[in-house]
């Protein structure tokens, strides 16, 4: 390597579960970086909460409370940010990218509520921002699809983004553990996020979704849009359910693009929990991974997979971005502006169609299949299959439906409800993929 090339200098904001793998493998793998890169990157200071806190490995003198002078010294040319949350990471990305310099984050909350602030900022500057660890952790996917997939047309992704959920999902199947044990173990592994809540409820998944859908679409797609229900109302009866099937329960982010006769265009962006067959390709995804099966026009179906949460996972897609925005710094250009140049109408869940399980246990008299097959009908929901459990005096109907108005099937669910001889819905859930 040329000697004479001056340094790049990095500011790290953050040193929790990604950041501290950031700051390890930065110093741990300088001389292949600095040459990948080439001129040498040099890691000039860590923002953290706390400065006298020892972490091991690291050097003290690069720790900090002054994430905003950190940010603001000469020679500091690029800046990662891996604190998480809306502010302080808002302020200083922004204050960051106003200065000129390039930022990578894995912020996918932030990204989800006011990415385009921050694009706006970067393409006013002529800067990087790059995020590809912010969705599916060290799986390449913003990527291919920014780039690889910018000269096709997706039309539909659908994918396991959030680690910690499919952990507590696959336990569920294969250990009959318990939910809370499963969420404490996830949070040791540093899969979760620092409120778990944002796992848990969808929330995480949802904001993938909405970065996911605005790339895919070329349409600004916000957290706000995204239809999202969690996994925290996910019972042994579903997860029972499913298995009695041939199927599994896994939390999906879908995103598709949908085309009426007259070409008018809208946007669905949904996460939810569903059963999917086993054969599927989503269904063997275990653990913590992540896999995202992407449909085009003319490259048809591909499917990414690997590791999607971790300290070490996420770093290896941060770095990628560092390695990549540095290059740009050296060659003296910079990635791609955003091409969101669409302004396509999101789709109400109710309009969406999706098949459906219903479980219902009911009074196990005469008349009662005749009188759920006719509300079924009132609403236009057609029965797939159906199967009848006799327990005691009481029925279990297990219902499969053909592909339904979500609005449908919700107002069919809520006439079968009132008929006296149903005791209960004792599982509901879309089925995709069959
Ligand atoms: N953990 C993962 O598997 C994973 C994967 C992909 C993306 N992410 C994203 O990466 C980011 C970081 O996640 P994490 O798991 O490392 O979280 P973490 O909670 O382990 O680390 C965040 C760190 O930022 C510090 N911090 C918070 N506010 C600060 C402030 N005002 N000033 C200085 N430091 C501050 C915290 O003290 C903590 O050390 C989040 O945006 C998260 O969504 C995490
Ligand atoms: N909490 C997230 C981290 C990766 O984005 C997850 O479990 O997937
Ligand atoms: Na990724």
């Amino acid at each position: 390597m040329n000697e004479q090339v001056r340094p790049l200098g990095v500011a790290l904001l953050g040193c929790g579960v990604v950041g501290s793998q950031v700051a390890r493998l930065l110093l741990e793998d300088a001389r292949d970086i600095g040459a990948r890169v080439g001129a040498p990157l040099r890691l000039v200071g860590i923002a953290v909460r706390r400065a006298d806190r020892e972490r091991e490995g690291l050097p003290a003198e690069l720790f900090t409370t002054d994430a905003e002078s950190l940010i603001a010294r000469d020679d500091v040319d690029l800046v990662v940010e891996v604190i998480g949350g809306l502010e302080p990471a808002r302020t200083w990305i922004l204050q960051a990218l106003n200065a000129g310099k390039s930022v990578v984050t894995a912020n996918k909350a932030l990204l989800a509520e006011d990415g385009q602030t921050l694009v706006a900022a970067a393409d006013e500057r002529g800067v990087d921002l790059y995020f590809e660890a912010a969705v599916a952790g060290a799986i390449p996917i913003i990527r291919p699809m920014r780039d690889s997939l910018v000269g096709d047309q997706v039309t539909r992704v659908m994918g396991i983004v959030n680690g910690t959920t499919n952990f507590i999902l696959d336990k569920m199947h294969t250990a009959g553990a318990g939910f809370a044990e499963t969420l404490s173990e996830a949070q040791a592994l540093g899969y979760a996020e620092a409120d778990p809540t944002a796992d848990v409820e969808g929330y995480d998944a949802a904001a993938k979704a909405a970065i996911l859908a605005t790339l895919a679409f070329h349409t600004r797609v916000t957290l706000g849009d995204v239809y999202r229900e969690g996994i925290s109302d996910v019972s042994r009866a579903d997860i029972a359910a499913a298995e009695a099937m041939g199927m599994v329960v896994k939390l999906l982010a879908i995103c598709e693009l949908e085309e009426d006769e007259d070409g008018t265009r809208r946007v669905s962006v949904r996460v939810h929990p569903a059963m999917l067959p086993v054969r599927h390709p989503l269904a063997s995804v275990g653990g913590a991974f992540n896999a995202v099966f992407v449909e085009t026009k003319s490259a048809g179906q591909l499917m990414f997979y690997g590791q999607g949460a971790g300290g070490a996972p996420t770093a290896s897609a941060v770095l990628g971005d560092l390695v990549t925005v540095a290059r740009h710094r050296v060659s003296g250009g910079r990635g791609a502006r955003s091409a969101v140049y669409n302004e396509l109408p999101i789709a109400p869940i109710g309009d969406v169609i999706t098949s459906f399980h219903i479980a219902l246990e009911v009074e196990d008299t005469v008349g009662v299949l005749a009188k759920v097959a006719q509300v079924l009908a009132d609403h236009h929901v057609s029965i797939m299959t159906m199967r009848q459990e006799d327990a005691n005096g009481t029925a279990r109907l297990v219902l499969g439906t053909h592909a339904a108005r979500n609005a449908d099937v919700e107002a069919t669910v809520d006439e079968l409800v009132a008929i006296p001889e149903v005791f209960e819905v004792s599982s509901l859930m879309r089925v995709e993929g069959r």
